[in-house]
C-alpha cells in the first residue's frame, strides 16, 4: 500500500500519514491529492480537514464535494508550531496559510514588521529558510532536525495552548465502508427555502444521531447556494442513519447527496 499526502517531507499532513503507512508519497495540494486516490493511483491519501483554532480546510472540503473517494479512517493529532530559522535577523515567515492563521498574535506581539507569505506547506516554508536567511518557517520542530542551519527560535507559539488538526484517510471509492462510529456525508440539495436547514438536520435529531459537524461551502453555482459537509456519531451499517439518509435523500431531490463512508477516530500523540 502507497499513501499520498501534503509534501514535502516534515509537514503535520505527513506525521499523520505515519500512522498509516511506512510507504509514503507527496504531493504540493490536497487537490491533487484526492484526485490521485480518486484515479486509483494511491491506496490511500491524507488530507487536512479541519484545526481547533483556524476552522476548516475549504480546499478539502471543496475537493471532497467534487471527487468521488471514500473516508475510511479520522485522524486527530496536535499540532504545536515551532519558530525556525537560520537567525533572529529574518524578514518574512513563510508557512501553509492555516499555521500562519494559528500563530496570528504571537506574530503580531513579537514579529510586527515581518512579512508573511503563505506556501504550499509548514514544511515547504523551512525548507526555504534553510535556504535563505532572510525567511523563517512555521512548522513542528523535528524539521529544525532535517539538515543543517536552523535554529528554533520559539517553540508553542500557537495562539491556544491546545491546537489540534483533524485528517481524513481517504480511499478510492470502492473501499467505501459501512463500519465504524462515524459517517460524514455531502449534501447539495439545489434548494433555497426558510426552514431548508432545518429540516435538513431534523432526520437526525428524531434518531438520536449526534452531529459533530455542519459546515456550509459555497456551491460555485450562484451566490447563496450551498453544499452541506455533515459528520455525525452512527455508523452507515445502522438503520437509523439508513433511513436518516433516506430522507435527507429525500429532500435533496434536485441536487445530491454523497456518503463519503464510515470511519473510526485514532488520536496520534506526537
Ligand atoms: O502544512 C502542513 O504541515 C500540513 O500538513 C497542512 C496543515 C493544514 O492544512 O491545516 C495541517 C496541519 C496544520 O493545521 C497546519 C497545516
Amino acid at each position: 500500500m502507497t499513501t499520498v499526502t501534503l509534501g514535502p517531507e516534515g509537514t503535520y499532513s505527513h506525521r499523520a500519514a505515519q500512522a498509516i503507512d511506512d510507504e509514503i508519497d507527496f504531493r504540493q495540494s490536497v487537490t491533487s491529492i484526492v484526485d490521485a486516490v480518486a484515479s486509483g493511483e494511491y491506496d490511500r491519501g491524507i488530507i487536512a480537514i479541519e484545526n481547533s483554532i483556524e476552522g476548516s480546510v475549504t480546499e478539502s472540503l471543496d475537493a471532497l464535494a467534487e471527487y468521488d473517494v471514500a473516508v475510511v479512517r479520522e485522524i486527530v493529532t496536535p499540532v504545536n508550531h515551532a519558530l525556525l530559522a537560520q537567525t533572529e535577523e529574518f524578514e518574512t515567515v513563510a508557512s501553509h496559510s492555516q499555521a500562519l492563521a494559528q500563530c496570528r498574535t504571537f506574530l503580531e506581539r513579537e514579529y510586527p514588521d515581518a512579512a508573511l507569505e503563505a506556501v504550499a506547506s509548514t514544511a515547504q516554508g523551512v525548507d526555504f529558510a534553510r535556504e535563505d536567511p532572510t525567511i523563517a518557517g512555521i512548522g513542528h520542530p523535528r524539521n529544525a532536525e532535517r539538515g543543517d542551519r536552523l535554529e528554533v527560535l520559539a517553540e508553542d507559539i500557537q495562539d491556544q495552548d491546545s491546537n489540534a488538526t483533524r485528517f481524513f484517510a481517504i480511499a478510492p471509492a470502492e473501499d467505501r465502508s459501512s463500519g465504524g462510529g462515524k459517517t460524514s456525508l455531502v449534501v447539495y440539495p439545489n434548494a433555497n427555502y426558510p426552514g431548508l436547514l432545518l429540516e435538513l438536520l431534523e432526520p437526525f435529531a428524531e434518531r438520536d444521531i449526534n452531529l459533530t459537524r455542519v459546515e456550509s461551502r459555497p456551491s460555485g453555482q450562484r451566490l447563496g447556494d450551498y453544499v452541506f459537509h455533515v459528520d455525525f456519531e452512527a455508523g452507515l451499517y445502522e438503520s437509523r442513519t439508513v433511513d436518516a439518509i433516506e430522507d435527507v435523500e429525500e429532500l435533496a431531490e434536485n441536487g445530491w447527496v454523497r456518503r463519503l463512508g464510515s470511519y473510526d477516530t485514532e488520536h496520534v500523540v506526537d
